[in-house]
């Protein structure tokens, strides 16, 4: 005989050890917040329903098979609410965890409030005014005629989805009358439909009347199960079916069936007797078919930015899945920002009578503008609209981007990093906009053609570009992972190289010096790989001091004209070197990360290392190609670093 808690044992624990280890770095607050609510409605909801359907032994535990009982309910039946609930969620985390929405957007958008800032009121929310006109939340333009709005995005409610489980209850109903042999009269409507079932009715109708309410009621609210949630469903489901009818350690080699193995029984007298497979009664499928809903936060922007991820950027596509979904969402919207900003000024094209640099200028002030006006207390969508809009060569997926980073990330990450970013953006203007050609470049004006002259310079842009990412990134940790203090406030010098040391090993000042420490590492991996690219557009990130000679400068710009062939290797190689120091002296800091951020921290820094090893393996030799890193070793490498 299989005792009731051999079934928790050898077919629940097993698989939960197992997805739990998979998942457990990035195990956190939001999942035991899950198990706890689902295992706590599921025993507050089923209990009263158990009782019941065991007083009218409805299922029966045949004597030994149970440890014991709270009240009529096995203590095993008990742990099961437990148990089902963190099997589910963490397939369901698992099979759904590359989804950056967790669900599948719906075709319309309900615009709920406006709200209106009035200088002397303040911020006051209003009903949407009958025939105003919808928000257009990809373009980010308001159309409706008022000063300024909030949109929230809801589920769109399916009141028609849930008739269908409004009739699985009546259903269950009247199969309850029957089987109570009840005769009830509605405005002189005889409710028994009399089926001849009797009791057998019993089960099926308190199962449907069980069910039925609460998916019904989930579906009316807007529920709908992604094609992820349906896997991890139909696994989990069919793992429970497995487990219900297949006693695998009691018998091998009948396969007797767990149910008639003595585990529990359901009695033949108070169920239908249709069996959907292996003698499973029918009931048993409406039973577990509660699956695992779970509440989410969406915004359409986030699908472009995702797209941009996906274009830009194979190393931190990969390691973005190391990372939860309440952090990866501000990573792929901050992502999107940088890319998107850095593009903009990069590949701009002056409109007639500008040059390149007032035009680029004139771009990055204008960011600037949109960035500080999106910091302002309450960002008027008025002001912040006509900003975007001024910059050149705006198109629907870079306002989406805009649009995304000033809804979502001033609430996370204060604005000192992005300030930081355009100073580097600025550093970058300094180079020449165009290639220069080689008669026009003299050795003896090199020096005001190119801005990174010494170490400290190079040091300095490579803080301000990634650095200042880095540090981003710990404050979208904090903010996101942990309860404790706000860390938009908290104050940190605008540049940060040379870093200002002192700060106390383990807190938060040290860990951002750490991190800054880190994004200057892995810009200097991008330096060494790009020095070939970067030099076609006349761009030298390589310290101008850490140079023989003039003229080895200008092998670089100009290596058609090099003599002997030029290798990379001198400046290649002592870039990766000084990375691979600051790499050393920064990594312990990750583990004072949120521990949740932890592994994805880790994996993005060795999925972007990935490209320092390959630069090595072809000792330093890069070309203006770039540096090929395979999908593969990219994810070995970053999924090496996750499980550490
Ligand atoms: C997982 C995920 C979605 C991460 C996104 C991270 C992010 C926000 C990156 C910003 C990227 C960006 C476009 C910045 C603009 C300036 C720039 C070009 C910086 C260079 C990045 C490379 O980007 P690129 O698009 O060129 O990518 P490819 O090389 O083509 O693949 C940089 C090299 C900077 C990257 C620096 C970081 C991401 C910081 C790393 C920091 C940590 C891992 C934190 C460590 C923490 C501690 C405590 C030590």
């Amino acid at each position: 005989m299989l005792r009731y808690i051999q079934i928790h044992l050898y077919f629940l624990l097993p698989p939960i050890v197992l997805l739990g280890f998979l998942y457990r770095p990035l195990f956190g607050r939001r999942d035991v917040l899950k198990i706890l609510w689902l295992s706590f409605m599921a025993t507050i909801y089923t209990t009263p329903w158990d009782n019941f359907i065991l007083s009218q032994m409805g299922w029966t535990y045949p004597p030994g098979s149970i440890i014991g009982r709270i009240w009529l309910i096995p203590i095993e039946e008990h742990l099961f609410f437990i148990l089902q609930p963190i099997l589910l969620i963490l397939l369901h985390e698992l099979f759904t965890h590359h989804r950056l929405l967790p669900f599948d957007l719906p075709n319309s958008l309900t615009i709920r409030t406006e709200a209106v800032i009035d200088p002397k009121e303040g911020r006051k929310d209003v009903d949407l005014k009958e025939g105003s006109e919808d928000v257009d939340l990809m373009g980010g333009r308001d159309k409706a005629v008022l000063k300024t709005e909030a949109t929230v995005q809801t589920l769109a409610r399916r009141p028609v989805a849930s008739l269908v489980w409004i009739l699985c209850m009546i259903v269950g109903a009247a199969l309850v009358i029957e089987a109570h042999g009840l005769e009830m009269k509605i405005w002189g409507l005889e409710l028994a439909l009399k089926l001849g079932l009797g009791m057998r009715a019993f089960y099926m109708g308190w199962i449907l009347l069980w069910i039925s309410p609460v998916i019904g009621w989930l579906t009316y609210l807007g529920a709908r199960v992604t094609k992820e949630g349906w896997w991890a469903w139909g696994i989990g489901s069919a793992w429970l079916v497995w487990v219900d009818t297949t006693g695998l350690g009691a018998d091998r080699v009948t396969r007797r069936i767990a149910i008639r193995n003595g585990a529990w029984r359901i009695s033949p007298e108070t169920s239908l007797g249709l069996h959907v497979w292996q003698s499973l009664p029918l009931e048993w499928v409406n039973r577990r078919a509660i699956g695992v809903q779970v509440d989410a936060y969406m915004l359409r922007g986030l699908i472009e930015a995702e797209k941009t991820l996906r274009k830009g950027s194979k190393s931190f596509e990969v390691a973005k899945l190391a990372f939860g979904r309440e952090m990866r969402i501000g990573l792929v919207a901050i992502y999107s920002w940088c890319r998107v900003t850095d593009n903009l000024i990069d590949d701009l094209v002056p409109a007639n009578g500008t040059t390149h640099t007032q035009a680029k200028r004139d771009t990055l002030d204008r960011i600037r503008t949109h960035l500080i006006a999106s910091y302002d207390k309450y960002p008027a969508q008025s002001y912040l609209d006509p900003t975007m809009d001024s910059i050149s060569d705006m198109t629907s997926s870079t306002k989406s981007a805009f649009h995304l980073f000033s809804n979502l990330i001033p609430r996370l990450v204060p604005i000192r990093p992005f300030l930081e970013l355009c100073q580097g953006y600025e550093t970058d203007m300094q180079f020449p906009s165009h290639p220069i050609k080689l008669g026009d470049l003299q050795e003896d004006n090199l020096v005001n053609h190119l801005p990174i002259k010494t170490t400290d310079d190079l040091l300095r842009y490579a803080d301000d570009v990634a650095g200042s990412i880095a540090s981003a990134i710990c404050f979208l940790a904090w903010s996101t992972l942990t309860t404790s203090s706000n860390p938009v406030h908290s104050h940190r010098p605008v540049r940060n190289y040379p870093s200002p040391g002192g700060a106390e090993r383990g807190n938060r000042a040290w860990i951002v010096d750490k991190s800054r420490e880190m994004g200057r590492a892995l810009q200097l991996v991008n330096i060494a790989r790009d020095i070939a690219k970067d030099a076609t557009i006349s761009r030298l990130y390589v310290p101008l001091a850490s140079f023989p000679s003039a003229s080895a400068v200008l092998d670089i710009l100009y290596p058609a004209s090099a003599k002997p062939v030029l290798s990379y290797k001198p400046y290649s190689i002592p870039l990766l070197d000084r990375a691979d120091t600051l790499r050393k002296e920064s990594e312990v800091a990750m583990e004072h990360l949120p521990r949740t951020a932890r592994g994805g921290a880790r994996a993005m820094a060795s999925s972007y290392f990935e490209i320092a090893e390959q630069i090595r393996r072809r000792h330093g030799e890069v070309d203006e190609q770039g540096v090929k890193v395979s999908s593969w070793r990219r994810a070995w490498a970053a999924a090496r670093a996750f499980w550490k």
